[in-house]
């Protein structure tokens, strides 16, 4: 029933390969949406092995940026010839760049760009954050002033503050980018708009007259990628590169508002969407790594003299590691939900944006934060070969955790997702009924089901009771923020003090509000499955994912007495039980996520499981390990120890 059993494999993965009570065919078909992408999947992975052309001259972990970089552009140039979609130096090109145009550019302006972005004669990238300004898109300083006479737009950066910093792929790859700047005509300042701006010549690629551009230098993790910095002095751009789907300027000056006005964050709101399952990948992929080897790493006798075990045998270990693979599929069904939202908006529903913008920020910050954690506890749940690069764990929580920050800093997503909430609780205090059904925010207006939880001791317990829970602590967290911002009011601190002195408590409640959503849509998407024994790994998934969260906030459910402690005692034990159930299939399921060992780029999480001698082969690859003796050690070590060694013969 695994379909991943090859000979030569580690004997301790296949003997776990071989205990698979289900299809991993059909779950991971499941996981990537159909049979024809798993299908799809396997047929560019063979190519990739067939063409040699593709591979890495050596691990990426021994080069310096320069020629992670170099690399990485080599690549990327010879995808085209092979296949549509490149990597990282196109990263923003497909992620901001081409979902801008698709999303603010008018039909003339989309005829024009969008074919030769999709075509690749120009690569591009999104400019918003600046050094003094991220998260206030309202005091962005770079200007564009429109000049009537020429009916050209004039590109200022008018302080160092201004300078765009971060855009991936701005310092060395893009030639055509986005970049939002305050609109000013006629004397009056619109505020942010995107601009389409040439900043390096197409053929020299040498930098634009006016324009200053570069790396900004290494960072936290991802050194592939370029992220750059810009500066902008009197460049000048025909009106028609401002996109204009939305928000116009007429020839003359004159401004002609968008229908929301928010229409202009809509690449942001893109991205939180589709990212969710990008994170779900990545907790995916941590999961195979960290599960895989722990079914070969053998480490203490649990009973004395009869061997040492496989370390997934500890229920420590199964507890720090299980509950990520439960948290992939739940992030991939709430995907699932922000993507369908999303392509309404894209098909002219601009009236679902709001709820769009309500679920996709909350989830954004939940998950990326979730996904972080997660990883880190993949890595350390590996030991010590978790700590080296060569586990691939390192790398990937530095690329995961900067989704924290990017698209929108999380603690600013859940602020944003809260005050959704806040006018909810507001009508509800008010007695006023929704005036449209959101599915995911009906649940506030309604008093809890029960007033006491109905969690007992069965061990195949009713997801339903969890996710009342769930909405009871999300309804109780509004209300109490909700309540405290009106008395903060009350007492004569303005609305804007008042909001920023709940904080903590919106935070709160925007996160149980987000747990809630999760729960629902990982409960509801498993019913899409028919087949039996696939259903009932995905049910004891889900039974350890509600259980898990249960005990992650067990204080808010005990706190009015919702719960009682005998109610999370039968909470642990149905994680232990999930746990239990799950420990044979462990192997098999993340199998079934269908990682191959070039997505993995991890030593230990290598699909055949033969870990200690390729251990071996990536250490002997460190550019150390080209000298016996280091050139450099006869004059400091060696001599320290000379000099050491004549003074006692003194
Ligand atoms: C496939 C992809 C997978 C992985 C990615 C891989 C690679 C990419 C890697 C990195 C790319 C990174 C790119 C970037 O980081 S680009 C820069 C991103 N920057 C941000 O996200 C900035 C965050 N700031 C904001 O979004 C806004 O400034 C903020 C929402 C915080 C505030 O905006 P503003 O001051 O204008 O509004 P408010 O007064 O707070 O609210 C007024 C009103 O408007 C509503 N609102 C706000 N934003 C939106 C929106 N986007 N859509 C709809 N509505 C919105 C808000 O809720 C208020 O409504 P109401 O309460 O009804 O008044
Ligand atoms: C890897 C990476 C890639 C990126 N790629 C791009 C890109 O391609 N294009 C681009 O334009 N940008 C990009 N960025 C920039 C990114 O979007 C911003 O860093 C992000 O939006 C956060 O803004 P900031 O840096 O101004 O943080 P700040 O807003 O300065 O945040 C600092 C602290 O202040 C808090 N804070 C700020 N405002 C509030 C508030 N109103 N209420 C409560 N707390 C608040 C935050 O929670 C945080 O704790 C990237 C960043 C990174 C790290």
């Amino acid at each position: 029933m695994n379909s991943y059993i090859k000979p030569g494999d580690n004997p301790l993965l296949t003997e776990e390969r071989k205990k698979c009570q289900f299809s991993t065919d059909i779950l991971a078909a499941f996981y990537h949406e159909n049979a024809q992408k798993i299908k799809r999947r396997h047929e560019i992975y063979q190519y990739y092995l067939e063409n040699k052309e593709l591979h890495d001259p050596e691990p990426t972990e021994f080069m310096d940026r320069y020629h992670r970089l170099e690399n990485a552009e080599r690549k990327v140039s010879l995808l085209k010839k092979h296949v549509k979609k490149a990597g990282s130096p196109l990263g923003l090109h497909y992620t901001m760049m081409i979902p801008t145009i698709l999303n603010n550019a008018d039909d003339e302006q989309k005829a024009e760009w969008l074919p030769k972005a999709q075509n690749l004669e120009f690569i591009g990238t999104y400019a918003q954050t600046e050094l003094g300004h991220g998260t206030n898109l309202r005091f962005l300083e770079t200007t564009a002033t429109y000049d009537p006479k020429t009916q050209e737009f004039i590109l200022n950066s008018p302080t160092t503050s201004a300078a765009k910093w971060w855009p991936g792929n701005l310092g060395k790859s893009s030639n055509r980018i986005i970049v939002v700047a305050r609109l000013i005509s006629n004397g009056k300042d619109y505020g942010p708009h995107s601009f389409f701006v040439p900043i390096r010549d197409p053929i020299t690629h040498k930098s634009l007259p006016g324009v200053t551009v570069g790396d900004i230098g290494p960072k936290f993790g991802i050194p592939t990628v370029d992220n750059g910095f810009l500066l902008l002095n009197n460049v000048r751009i025909p009106r028609r590169n401002m996109f204009m789907k939305n928000a116009k300027l007429n020839p003359d000056g004159t401004y002609i508002s968008p229908k929301h006005a928010k229409l202009a964050y809509g690449t942001m709101v893109y991205v939180r969407a589709v990212m969710i399952r990008t994170m779900s990948h990545m907790l995916g992929l941590a999961s195979t790594i960290s599960i895989r080897y722990s079914a070969i790493r053998k480490q203490g006798e649990i009973e004395a003299g009869k061997g040492e075990v496989k370390v997934l045998e500890y229920q420590t270990q199964q507890y720090r590691l299980l509950p990520q693979v439960a948290r992939a599929w739940a992030f991939e069904f709430a995907g699932r939900y922000t993507r369908k939202l999303y392509a309404q908006f894209l098909g002219g529903d601009v009236d679902v944006l709001p709820a769009l913008h309500g679920v996709s920020s909350g989830l954004k910050a939940v998950v990326t934060h979730q996904t972080a954690q997660g990883i880190e506890q993949c890595r350390m749940a590996c030991g010590g070969h978790g700590y080296s690069e060569a586990s691939g764990l390192p790398q990937l929580f530095a690329t995961a955790v900067a989704g924290c920050t990017y698209e929108g800093e999380n603690m600013v997503m859940l602020l944003q997702s809260a005050r959704q909430l806040v006018k909810i609780a507001s009508d509800v205090r008010k007695n006023q009924k929704p005036t449209k059904q959101n599915p995911v925010t009906d649940y506030l207006y309604k008093t809890s089901a029960a007033t006491k939880c109905k969690i007992d001791q069965t061990t195949d317990p009713d997801p339903s009771s969890v996710i009342e829970a769930f909405e009871h602590v999300a309804r109780r967290l509004t209300f109490a923020a909700f309540d405290k911002l009106e008395q903060l009011k009350q007492r004569g601190i303005s609305a804007e003090n008042a909001w920023v002195q709940c904080g903590v408590d919106l935070r709160r409640a925007a996160t149980a509000h987000t747990r809630t959503f999760i729960a629902r849509q990982f409960s509801n998407g498993i019913l899409e499955m028919r087949d039996l024994p696939v259903q009932a790994v995905l049910k004891d998934l889900l039974q350890l994912y509600l259980f898990y969260e249960v005990l992650e906030c067990d204080g808010d459910l005990l706190y009015d007495g919702y719960v009682i402690g005998q109610q999370i005692e039968y909470s642990k034990n149905n994680v232990y039980e999930a746990l239990r159930r799950l420990r044979p299939n462990a192997v098999s399921i993340v199998d079934s996520f269908d990682f191959n060992d070039r997505e993995l780029n991890s030593v230990l999480g290598r699909r055949d499981g033969n870990v200690y001698e390729n251990m071996l082969e990536w250490a002997k690859s460190s550019p150390l390990n080209k000298h016996d003796v280091m050139p450099f050690h006869h004059k400091y070590l060696g001599k320290m120890m000379e000099d050491a060694r004549q003074q006692s013969k003194l």
